[in-house]
């Protein structure tokens, strides 16, 4: 039999294949083997059958497959980029529309949130940034999309997870499930829960304040506050554990979080490829490092049992003796989760404080002056009482928060498969389709914040009606003009999420806000920072990637005590 009459069998099967399975998300490595192998083994034995050629069945096999493979191929990237697909009427660049391939090679440089930001400039407000994905930077998207009625978590966890089962509670996407799985967080990180924190920052704190007095020279302030970081997650969640800021990270637990984040985007772009890596001993080697890390630190702290009420008290039902505890398969997922969401996030976000107030010495000044008018010198150290009347502070906290979001790109929904498409006016949003609302474009967008890219405090407190805006301190871009000169003043709030929004946002964001505020009050109280001669601000913006949650370069600073 000739390779034409081959040809005729695999081709139609393949397209009426790519039909039927187009509609599904299936990451299994047996079902992807029948996929594609059992259709060409069928064509080459019924074709050898048939045949009475000298050509082997193998061959014949071979043959079917290389053809069969290839029709599934151009199946797919004809009907993406054909007017058929349903997402054909947005725009987007043409190899996003074909394949995630591309969009996971530039995740790996961590550039992925910048490009979503250039999109939209291309674009417009709603871009198709991959096959079945869109990303929208319209804010009033954000309600709908991620509140109360909005879309269920997208499939990008479920890559960057050992198997489908092992997702962590961020990543379920069955909302009724996820919301149960949510609330033992949601007791642990509310503010009664937040009163036995309190006092671990303190104690955490006075260490830090300690080791940086021993300090000399230059020290990377960066690497002090990821010391500080985990070691107080590592209290809150369980129960203690860790002394960075003692005795350094001799086991490299920041390298094996940082290096398998980068693997967990990847995942997070192509979640099919997870169920392969998953199988291969070593290919997933840092990610892997991760989760065994974190899960081992729960499953340990499960079987010690609570000495103090921390996350995992909650997280285990201890304060609910009539609930059992869930499965340890579960608090084990979760652990990769307390890690990184509650050390990671906050020691960037006030990494970024600190570059930005040393990069603007009047605003450095503005917060130090306010810190000390709050706070008298004999004042006990950390305390919070005065945190309500620091404008400044919030507003230099939101800042940081608004120019480097610690999870740039946000979060990812989905319409599920078997759902009506969403509908919004003339906006059709087909089922299965996932959703980004991509946080550094929102936050660096001119139609939400006047002059986007400029560290400007004080637009916070003329938002909040505390300043007017004609009086002022002005961004650089704006300061050579006339009061009569300026333009109108922007801030659109909606678009400010770093933590997200909605019944699925950041539990954690009461618990970020009193740490930053309590570790900023405290270094500028005993410190002066200096950014060390030579080193070029543009680092931190250029070397600020987009892992998921964000990495950054180090902060190299001269202290000197106050
Ligand atoms: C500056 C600090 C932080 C920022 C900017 C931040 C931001 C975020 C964002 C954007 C999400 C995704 C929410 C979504 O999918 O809609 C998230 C989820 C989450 N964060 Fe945070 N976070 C921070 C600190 C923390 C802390 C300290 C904790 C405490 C452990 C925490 C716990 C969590 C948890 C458990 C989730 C998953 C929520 C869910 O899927 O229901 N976060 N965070």
């Amino acid at each position: 039999m000739s390779l034409r009459e081959v040809f005729s069998l695999t081709i139609p099967l393949a397209i009426a294949v790519h039909q039927v399975f187009r509609r599904y998300e299936i990451y299994s490595v047996s079902f992807h083997a029948c996929l594609f192998l059992v259709p060409p083994a069928l064509v080459a034995a019924h074709v050898s059958s048939q045949s009475h050629s000298s050509s082997s069945i193998s061959a014949t096999f071979v043959n079917a497959l290389v053809s069969y493979v290839a029709a599934i191929a151009a199946s797919v990237i004809v009907y993406r980029l054909s007017p058929l697909h349903p997402l054909a009427r947005y725009p987007g660049p043409v190899w996003r529309k074909v394949s995630m391939i591309g969009p996971a090679i530039l995740a790996t440089s961590g550039n992925r949130a910048w490009a979503f930001a250039n999109m939209h400039r291309k674009y417009g407000d709603i871009v198709r940034s991959g096959p079945n994905e869109l990303s929208i930077i319209d804010p009033s998207f954000i309600g709908p999309l991620l509140g109360a009625s909005g879309l269920p978590k997208g499939p990008y966890h479920v890559g960057a997870s050992v198997t489908p089962e092992h997702v962590s509670m961020a990543g379920l996407q069955d909302i009724p499930y996820h919301l149960q799985r949510r609330r033992p967080w949601n007791r642990g990180l509310n503010p009664s829960a937040l009163k036995d924190y309190q006092p671990l920052i303190v104690e955490r704190l006075q260490l830090l304040v300690r080791r940086l007095h021993e300090q000399s020279g230059i020290i990377d302030l960066g690497l002090w506050l990821k010391y500080f970081a985990y070691d107080f997650m590592s209290d809150m969640a369980f129960g203690g554990g860790s002394e960075l800021l003692k005795d350094g990270d001799k086991n490299n637990i920041w390298s094996i979080i940082e290096e398998g984040m980068v693997f967990a985007t990847i995942l997070h772009t192509l979640p099919w490829l997870g169920a392969y890596l998953f199988k291969i001993p070593g290919s997933v080697k840092p990610l892997l490092a991760m989760q065994q890390t974190t899960a081992r630190l729960a499953e340990e702290r499960f079987k010690r049992g609570s000495k103090t009420r921390d996350l995992y008290y909650y997280l285990s039902n201890e304060d609910l003796p009539d609930k059992p505890p869930p499965p340890l398969r579960e608090l084990a997922d979760d652990g990769v989760l307390a890690v990184v969401a509650g050390s990671d996030t906050a020691s960037l976000t006030m990494t970024s404080v600190f570059y930005l107030l040393l990069t603007h010495p009047e605003a450095y000044t503005k917060l130090q002056e306010e810190i000390d008018t709050s706070y008298s010198p004999g004042e006990p150290d950390a305390g919070t009482k005065h945190h309500r009347e620091m404008p400044y502070l919030h507003a230099v906290i939101n800042e940081a928060l608004r120019l480097f979001p610690p999870v740039p790109l946000g979060t990812q929904r989905q319409v599920p498969h078997d759902a009506s498409p969403v509908v919004f006016g003339s906006v059709v949003i087909p089922p299965g389709t996932s959703v980004y609302l991509p946080t550094l474009a929102l936050h660096r967008g001119p139609r939400n914040f006047t002059c986007p890219n400029d560290f400007w405090p004080e637009r916070w407190l003329i938002a909040s009606g505390q300043l007017r805006y004609k009086e002022a301190r002005r961004p650089p871009s704006l300061s050579s003009l006339k009061a009569a000169d300026l333009p109108d003043f922007v801030h659109n709030d909606v678009a400010f999420t770093p933590f997200s929004v909605g019944p699925m946002n950041c539990p954690g964001k009461g618990l970020a806000m009193l740490e930053m505020r309590m570790v900023i009050v405290e270094l500028v109280k005993h410190f002066v920072f200096k950014l060390r001669d030579g080193w070029d601000p543009a680092t931190y913006e250029k070397e600020f990637k987009d892992y998921f949650t964000a990495a950054r370069p180090g902060l190299p600073v001269i202290i000197e005590p106050r």
